[in-house]
C-alpha cells in the first residue's frame, strides 16, 4: 500500500514537459522540510498499485507525474510496471537524495542542499531534467548530475507571481541565464495560469 496526498488531472506546469497533459500522483511524505515549499504533503489515504492505475486511468493523458512530497520513499518497480502496463509513460518529481525506482521515463531532479545543508545532498548522478530553484543569491550549482537539460526555475516565496519579491527572483533568474547559457528558464507557468 501507498500513502496518496492526492491525484489530480492538469497540465505539466514545469520544465521541459510544460504543457502537456498528464495526471499527478501526489505521494504523503517528504524526508525534507524546505522552508519554501509551496505543496501541501502530509496527508494520505493508502491506496493499493490497483487503486492508483485505476485512479490516473480515469483521465484522458496517458502520462503520469509521480510527485509529492517525496516519490522516492514510496513508488517501487512494482507501481511503475503496473503504469507502464496501462499504457502510461511515466514521469517523476524527486528532489534526489534517494535512488529513482526502475521504470520512470522522465526523471526531474531538483535539488535542495544549498538551501538546506548535507543531509539534502543529492545521490543520484544522472537525470533528464536537472530542475534548481534560484532565489536570486543561493549560489547555483549542477552538483556534477548529468542531465539532458539544465533548468532555473524562480524560488515562489509566496504572494504570487506579480509579487515585489517573486519578480525580483525571476529577473535575476533571467541575468543568470543570460551569462550562464547551460541554463533555461522554467516558470511555474500552472501558477501564471491559476490551475492546478
Ligand atoms: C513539491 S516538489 C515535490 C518533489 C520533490 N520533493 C522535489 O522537491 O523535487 C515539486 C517541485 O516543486 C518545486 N518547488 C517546491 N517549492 C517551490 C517554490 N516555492 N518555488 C518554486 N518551485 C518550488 C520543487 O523544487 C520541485 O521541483
Ligand atoms: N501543474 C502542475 N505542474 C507541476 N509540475 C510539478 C508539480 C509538483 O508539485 O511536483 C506540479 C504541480 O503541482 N502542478
Ligand atoms: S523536498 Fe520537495 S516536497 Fe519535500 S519539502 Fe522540499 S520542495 Fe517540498
Ligand atoms: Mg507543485
Amino acid at each position: 500500500m501507498k500513502r496518496i496526498n492526492e491525484i489530480f488531472n492538469s497540465l505539466q506546469g514545469e520544465g521541459y514537459n510544460t504543457g502537456r497533459a498528464a495526471v499527478f500522483v501526489r505521494f504523503a511524505g517528504c524526508n525534507l522540510r524546505c522552508p519554501f515549499c509551496d505543496t501541501d504533503f502530509a496527508t494520505g489515504r493508502e491506496m493499493s498499485d490497483s487503486d492508483i492505475v485505476e485512479a490516473v486511468s480515469a483521465y484522458d493523458a496517458r502520462f503520469v507525474v509521480l510527485t509529492g512530497g517525496e516519490p522516492t520513499l514510496q513508488a517501487d518497480a512494482a507501481l511503475t510496471a503496473r503504469l507502464h502496463e496501462a499504457g502510461f509513460e511515466i514521469a517523476m518529481e524527486s528532489n534526489g537524495t534517494r535512488p529513482a525506482p526502475d521504470g520512470i521515463d522522465w526523471l526531474t531532479i531538483s535539488p535542495k542542499q544549498p538551501f538546506l545543508g548535507e543531509a539534502a545532498r543529492p545521490v543520484v548522478r544522472r537525470c533528464n531534467e536537472l530542475k534548481c530553484l534560484f532565489d536570486g543569491r543561493t549560489p547555483v550549482t549542477d552538483f556534477g548530475i548529468e542531465a539532458d537539460y539544465y533548468y532555473l526555475q524562480p524560488c515562489d516565496m509566496g504572494g504570487g507571481p506579480a509579487d515585489e519579491r517573486n519578480r525580483r527572483i525571476t529577473e535575476a533568474c533571467i541575468d543568470y541565464i543570460l551569462s550562464h547559457p547551460r541554463w533555461r528558464l522554467s516558470l511555474q507557468t500552472h501558477k501564471l495560469t491559476g490551475i492546478k
